[in-house]
């Protein structure tokens, strides 16, 4: 049977906004009854423009933020910020790699350092083990030894989101929620990297949620796509039959907007380096 890591139930999360002694303020319905369900080892795609709740939603599956109303489940588990708050194991289960690796670097710590931390905080684990683990996920995620001592300047864009995906899985996470991984990176650059994330995807039986706006990167990546709109899950299914067969007017529009060149452009790239 299927094993379910990740599971939403009619979430909502609004925002109030403004408001004072004489006005109420405003409500923005950011994310609106929205479920889904994702298996191990498979990708679920968040689609949407901006301001669609992609991001609201990110927070609540990383759990940061509370829903206003709805569950999430996680292994089956549901996730209660307000009365239970959350187990350090709980936490270790979910990670996020976001657009901008440099953002979330430290400048002043060397790599080394920057995998070592979640053990360090996280673990009891010795120091000289700490290293070896944070050693052999460098060279996992395609870096190589000498790039241990470095500092987060040194790298480019492309290796950055390597280490960033490194530290994200120091404490061997279930589900990796990627936010726009590769939106910031050149188009050469954004195949090696969703190669990488396939590769780890079936060695480690990850879970992915991939949020993104770019339909040809999807495309590739996901097993179910959600297209969102306004807050709402206007979409929701298989690859496949998302892409040959959408439904909803907004979804067809969408994917009438991407250029068919750079789909196809991606799509052979890809292929090319998977032969
Ligand atoms: N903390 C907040 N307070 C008030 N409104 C918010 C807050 N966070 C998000 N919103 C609003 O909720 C809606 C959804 O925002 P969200 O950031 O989730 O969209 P998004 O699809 O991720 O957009 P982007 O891709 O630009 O980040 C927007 O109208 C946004 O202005």
């Amino acid at each position: 049977m299927s094993e379910i890591v990740l599971e939403g139930r009619n979430l909502v999360r609004d925002y109030h906004i403004g408001g004072g002694l004489f006005s109420s303020g405003r409500v923005i319905h950011a994310v609106k009854d929205v479920s889904f369900k994702v298996e191990k080892g498979k990708t679920l795609a968040i689609v949407g423009e901006s301001g669609c709740g992609k991001s609201t939603l990110a927070r609540i599956i990383t759990m940061i933020d509370a829903p206003t109303a709805g569950e999430l489940l996680i292994d089956g588990d549901k996730v209660d910020l307000v009365k239970d708050g959350l187990t350090p194991e709980m936490r270790r289960k979910v990670q996020i790699v976001f657009q901008n690796p440099y953002g979330s670097l430290n400048p002043r710590q060397k790599i080394g350092d920057v995998l070592g931390e979640p053990l360090l905080v996280n673990t009891a684990m010795p120091t000289a083990e700490r290293r070896d683990r944070a050693m052999q996920m460098l060279l996992k995620v395609g870096l190589g030894p000498e790039h241990f001592s470095r500092y987060p300047h040194m790298f480019s864009g492309g290796q950055r989101q390597r280490i960033a995906i490194a530290r994200a899985l120091m404490l061997n996470p279930r589900l990796l929620v990627l936010d726009e991984p590769v939106s910031a990176l050149d188009l050469s650059v954004q195949a090696q990297v969703l190669n990488l994330l396939a590769d780890l995807q079936d060695e480690f039986d990850l879970t992915y949620v991939f949020i993104s706006h770019d339909l040809s990167v999807v495309r590739y990546i996901a097993d179910d796509v959600m297209v969102m709109y306004f807050g709402e899950a206007v979409e929701y299914g298989g690859r496949d039959r998302v892409f040959s067969d959408p439904q909803h007017d907004y979804t067809k529009t969408l994917f009438a907007a991407t250029p068919r060149a750079d789909v196809e452009s991606i799509r052979a790239r890809l292929a090319r380096r998977a032969a």
